[in-house]
């Protein structure tokens, strides 16, 4: 069993051993146990106060101590998108990956499918999908690049992290702060799903302006885990994502050794049925930016380097309204996936596991089955249920990699074909 305490990014301190934790400093003379103490930086050093993160981890070995990486040969399909040559204004979709040929884990089996910006210039988001089954037994992995957010679709995860072990459902979500070295089990023997890749700032939660200091994503709704962790000296195997590539080392020991740690830098876990939803009362579809469940903002005011939102269960009850989401061409990129159920936007061909892509300026909006339904619909109150569709929408534009290039449905321009024309008087 694991405990968490609740609260998005407050400062914690936990140890899994009486005494692990010095108190009244971060770094005494002697450590208790003989444990190192280690800073882990998620911002730097001078960073706003109200932006600063990091934490302090007393562990049993110093992760300093290691051989060097040398590159890495598996996850053949988990790549830094092409980062140059010409992307088609096309709208893409994609039906759920096919599953593993031969049993593979969480790290091995992830497919990146859309990314911008850089992790050599801290600015940008990735998305992969995975699909695995297999747990990861002695090997590690660490993401230099960014921060990454689970989104599981079928299966849950347990994620043994250095700083806890955090247990997700398809519904829940988790951040693993960048760095944080962490082996996923399957307690469902198999898992699906989405890890999106945050090269730019945290995420945090969105203001909430005229909204007041309540709703959407509450901050007491997030867990942080308490410290947890293995003493196991065997071989372990530490694969690191760092500037786009892969890279391998082993160790004699498992590196998930921090037996106590205190700040406020930490993995947590989130459960999106627990998400305020806030919609319109009167009339018309207000912006998805009310959906917003983590923002990671961009150096512009308001424009964000990656929204994480959501479209959950809700009631709809405007008035004299096209209730779906409307025809639209965005500043923005929109990447969206399909946790369970079907989108209100789209009535055929969206399915879950499955991942679509309006970049910046692509027109897109409802199908036309869903545009002919919504149009002639009875306006009584309506509750959209059982279903969470997700967006991570971008100000910089996605480029789809070869493989999602490959896979991509060859028909999506058909969603939106055969409109009848306007009648003018
Ligand atoms: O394109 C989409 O389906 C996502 C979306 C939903 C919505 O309610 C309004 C705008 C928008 O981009
Ligand atoms: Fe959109």
């Amino acid at each position: 069993m694991t405990d968490y305490f609740p609260g998005f990014g407050n400062h914690v301190a936990t140890e899994a051993v009486p005494g692990a934790l010095p108190e009244g400093r971060n770094s005494p003379q002697r450590p208790a146990y003989g444990l190192y103490a280690e800073q882990l930086s998620g911002t730097a050093f001078t960073a706003p106060r109200a932006e600063n993160r990091r934490s302090w981890l007393y562990r049993m070995r110093p992760s300093a101590e290691h051989p060097a990486f040398t590159p890495y040969q598996g996850a053949p399909l988990f790549t830094a998108p092409l980062m140059s040559g010409p992307v088609a204004p096309n709208r893409q979709r994609w039906s759920p990956l096919p599953g593993p040929d031969a049993p593979v884990d969480l790290i091995d089996s992830l497919v990146t499918m859309l990314g911008n910006g850089n992790p050599e210039i801290l600015d940008g988001v990735a998305v992969h999908c995975y699909a695995a089954d297999k747990d990861m037994d002695r090997r590690v992995f660490m993401d230099a690049d960014g921060e990454l957010l689970f989104i599981p679709q079928e299966g849950r995860l347990s994620l043994l992290t250095e700083m806890g072990r955090i247990d997700i459902a398809p519904g829940q979500i988790a951040i693993v702060p960048r760095g944080v070295r962490f082996r996923a089990l399957l307690p469902d023997g198999n898992a699906r799903g989405y890890l999106t890749e945050n090269y730019g700032s945290l995420f945090r939660l969105p203001d909430l302006g005229p909204i007041g200091a309540n709703g959407l994503a509450n901050p007491r709704d997030f867990e942080t885990p308490m410290a947890w962790y293995e003493d196991r000296d065997e071989p372990f195997e530490l694969v690191q994502k760092y500037l786009g590539s892969l890279w391998t080392m082993t160790l004699d020991h498992s590196p998930l050794d921090v037996v106590a740690w205190h700040g406020n830098l930490a993995p947590c876990r989130y459960d999106l049925a627990k998400f305020n939803t806030i919609g319109t009362v009167s009339y018309d579809h207000p912006d998805p930016s009310i959906f917003t469940v983590l923002t990671s903002p961009s150096a512009v005011p308001g424009r964000a380097n990656a929204d994480f939102v959501i479209f959950p269960p809700r009631w709809m009850v405007a008035e004299d309204t096209f209730r779906p989401p409307w025809f639209h061409r965005n500043i923005m990129s929109e990447a969206m996936g399909l946790i369970h159920g079907a989108y209100d936007a789209k009535a055929e061909g969206f399915q879950p596991g499955g991942l679509s892509l309006h970049n910046l300026m692509a027109g897109h909006g409802p199908d036309k089955p869903s545009w002919e339904a919504a149009s002639n619909a009875d306006l009584a109150p309506h509750k959209i249920e059982n279903t969470i569709a997700f967006m991570v929408e971008s100000c910089w534009p996605y480029r789809p990699t070869g493989y999602a290039m490959e896979h991509a449905q060859s028909d999506y321009d058909a969603a939106w074909a055969d409109f009848p024309k306007a009648v003018l008087p």
